[in-house]
């Protein structure tokens, strides 16, 4: 006797798994490495940033106050007591009728609190004295940049879980972090079950298909930091399966398996979840596509039984694989973000469940938009590729009408 199926809402489903995902164990790497990495801990400003006063311009660092009044036909004439380049500390205060030549990046020296670019001063001499012309009135402060304008020492800058991408990197670097502590990726084991499926190098035979759901389910862990282990592809028999699927705890952190998971003669996984010494935390959700998929724990490691069909694996994989894959890489928000839309064209397929529609998100006029990609059938592997959000189309009622707001599941997200 198979066990009873309850279709539970999808939340209730992410609520069962929250309370098992474990952050995972850290490690230190070099910065470079680190991108793309989530940070382990907090990274605070150790220093001000600039942590001296920086000129913004190559010219000539001035005392505004005795630029005053100057203009293109009554220039005020400074003599230049001192060349400062990049990386160097000034030796010499700026006094009233001086200036100091200077580089964009360089120290302003003391006395100086304005730099004029190059270009709006000339080279005059007069009775043999070489002065600076300047041409223009410079008020205090110009073209320079104070101690801390970008940053002050101690501003919390980056919150561990958060994803190191180019401006991360730059901080990273800005305060020394030659090695940066980061979550571990998590590996994931990826086991596609049925008969039918042949190796992705081998020609086509009738009645049986490539085995494309592995490579879909790699990427996906990818793009959710992981790493991905393709295993070979399980048999029928449900022992040997189990054996395999349950082995691999050991040597990866979670397993993934799809196809396998409804009412079929074959559908192994609905044995192995009843067989096995982990616990079932569900196998029903009131969702489409995916009603079968199943996730049990055992020992705190997740064993998720995505459905086959490709549309239904992919939607499985972002609903409950990647908040697990996210939570252990210390991610805040463990789930996709949602938005709401107008929905461009009705959607006329009602549904006892909730359906997540594959789609294309856009903005126009300051509005989103979010529009069904086509034919979204679950055993349909074309329109995958086309959708960047999920369109959330409410359980019963008619489907949904052109304009009317949906809620939508960002895909693409960058953090
Ligand atoms: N009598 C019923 N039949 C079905 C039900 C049901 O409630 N009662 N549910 C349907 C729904 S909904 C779904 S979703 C599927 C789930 O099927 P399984 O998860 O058991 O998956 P399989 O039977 O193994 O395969 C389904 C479909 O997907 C293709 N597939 C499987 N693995 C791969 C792969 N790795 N790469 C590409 N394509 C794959 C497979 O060939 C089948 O066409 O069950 C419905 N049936
Ligand atoms: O899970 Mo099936 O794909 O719901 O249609
Ligand atoms: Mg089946």
């Amino acid at each position: 006797m198979r066990f009873r199926r309850e279709p539970i809402k999808v939340k209730e489903a992410q609520a069962r798994m929250a309370p098992h995902v474990q952050l995972g164990p850290t490690e230190r790497v070099p910065l470079l490495d680190s991108v793309g990495r989530r940070l382990a801990e907090d990274i605070e400003a150790t220093h001000p940033v600039p942590h001296f006063r920086r000129s913004g311009m190559d010219g000539f660092a001035v005392r505004s106050e005795d630029t005053k009044n100057a203009t293109r036909d009554n220039p005020a004439l400074l003599r230049v007591i001192e060349h400062i380049p990049c990386g160097a500390v000034p030796k010499r205060e700026v006094q009233a009728g001086t200036c100091s030549r200077i580089m964009t990046g360089a120290a302003v020296p003391d006395g100086a609190d304005a730099v004029i670019m190059l270009e709006m001063t000339d080279t005059v001499e007069r009775d043999g004295v070489v002065y600076t012309a300047v041409k223009k009135e410079m008020q205090p402060g110009e073209n320079t940049a104070q101690v801390a304008s970008d940053l002050a020492e101690g501003t919390l800058l980056m919150e561990r879980g958060r994803k190191v991408n180019a401006g991360e990197a730059a901080l990273l670097a800005t305060f020394g972090y030659n090695e940066v502590n980061v979550y571990r990726r998590p590996t994931a084991a990826i086991f596609a079950t049925g008969s039918e499926l042949l190796p992705v190098n081998e020609p086509l035979q009738p009645g049986k298909i490539r085995n494309s759901n592995s490579y879909m389910l790699a990427a996906q862990v990818q793009s959710a930091g992981g790493v991905p282990r393709i295993l070979e592809m399980v048999p029928d028999d449900v022992e040997l399966a189990m054996e395999k699927i349950v082995g691999a705890f050991d040597k990866v952190d979670v397993v993934i398996t799809t196809g396998g998971v409804s009412v079929g003669d074959y559908d192994i996984l609905v044995d192995i979840f009843q067989k096995w010494d982990g616990e079932l935390l569900f196998n029903k959700v009131a969702m489409r596509p995916g009603s079968p998929t199943s996730v049990g724990i055992r020992n705190g490691q997740f064993l998720f039984g995505l459905s086959g069909n490709p549309g239904a694996c992919f939607v499985g994989f972002e609903l409950f694989v990647r908040p697990v894959l996210w939570g252990m890489q210390g991610k805040k928000q463990r789930y996709l973000p949602e938005r709401q839309a107008r929905l461009v064209g009705d959607y006329t397929k009602p549904s006892g469940f909730q359906r997540f529609v594959r789609g294309t998100c856009f903005t126009e006029g300051g509005q989103l938009f979010a529009q069904p990609v086509g034919v979204d059938k679950s055993g349909i592997v074309s329109s995958i590729k086309d959708a960047n959000c999920l369109i959330v189309v409410p359980p019963g009622g008619k489907g949904l009408s052109d304009g009317e707001i949906v809620t939508v599941v960002l895909l693409d997200v960058a953090e």
